[in-house]
């Protein structure tokens, strides 16, 4: 049984005070529901991803919490002259254990290809993080008939398969169709139930099927709590990246709450 995970995708939002705000407040409800189970704690593993600005805070607001730490991207290599960049030792050093990448923002607005991203998913476990890689097709490749194998081609670009094949280690892949990403238009459960069945199908190609059958497979694109519920019971989901709805702790504990115990 995959447990399933909740994931807020701040993306570039948060001065301090906000950061700061939000995450105390999940962690706040995080802990009473653990302690008196009142609100009782959500079926799923929680995790934030703020802003590199935000990390260092955040890290300390949410610590015993159960709330898990991410970044949202990292470079190739391990440290060296790559002015801007932050690698993935040193979001582990700081207390991440997951790192978003190839996320369609990036793929878009910084050029990254599948092999960037397959190299940057090689450097997340290398460093120690659960890597947490995104594919997802335009709205043109979906009107064209193309969406299945538009994901099927990221996937085979963007895996990590050797490194996780020696590492015995684990990743996340998430579904984001990008004409759905911040547009409140969500794909419908068919649309998501077929792609993500196709894509547990090409995992067990890829990593054999105890491998497919043990990763989550998240969906992301206006992810909200009135339609995160028939979303997460979907067969082939196992938890959501949230975007705009991960800024404001009501939602965001809303849809963790839409996961079936
Ligand atoms: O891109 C996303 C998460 O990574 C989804 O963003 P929205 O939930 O704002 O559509």
């Amino acid at each position: 049984m995959r447990r399933k995970l909740i994931a807020g995708n701040w993306k570039m939002n948060g001065m301090t005070a906000d950061g700061l705000k939000l995450a105390e407040t999940l962690a706040q409800r995080a802990q009473q529901a653990a302690d008196y189970g009142d609100p009782p704690p959500p079926a799923c593993d929680l995790l934030v991803c703020p802003p590199f600005t935000l990390l260092w805070p955040v890290r300390d607001a949410i610590v015993g919490s159960g709330i898990a730490l991410g970044g949202q991207d990292c470079h190739t290599a391990p440290s060296g002259a790559h002015t801007g960049d932050v690698s993935a030792p040193m979001l582990a050093d700081i207390g991440c254990s997951f790192v978003v990448l190839g996320h369609s923002e990036r793929r878009q607005n910084h050029g990254e290809d599948d092999a960037t991203v397959r190299a940057k998913a090689e450097a997340a476990l290398a460093g120690g993080l659960t890597p947490i890689v995104c594919v997802g097709e335009t709205e043109a490749e979906r009107d064209a008939g193309q969406t299945l194998a538009v994901i099927a081609r990221q996937v085979e670009g963007s895996l990590p398969v050797e490194a996780l094949s020696a590492a015995d280690a684990g990743l996340v892949l998430a579904y984001e169709p990008v004409w759905a990403i911040g547009t409140g238009r969500t794909a419908t459960p068919a649309q998501v139930q077929e792609v993500h069945a196709a894509l547990r199908g090409q995992l067990a190609e890829l990593l054999g099927p105890a491998r497919a059958e043990a990763t989550q497979l998240l969906y992301g694109g206006s992810v909200k709590p009135d339609n995160a519920p028939d979303l997460l019971a979907l067969a082939d989901v196992d938890g959501a990246l949230v975007g705009g709805a991960s800024l404001k702790a009501d939602d965001f504990w809303a849809i963790a709450g839409a996961c079936a115990p």
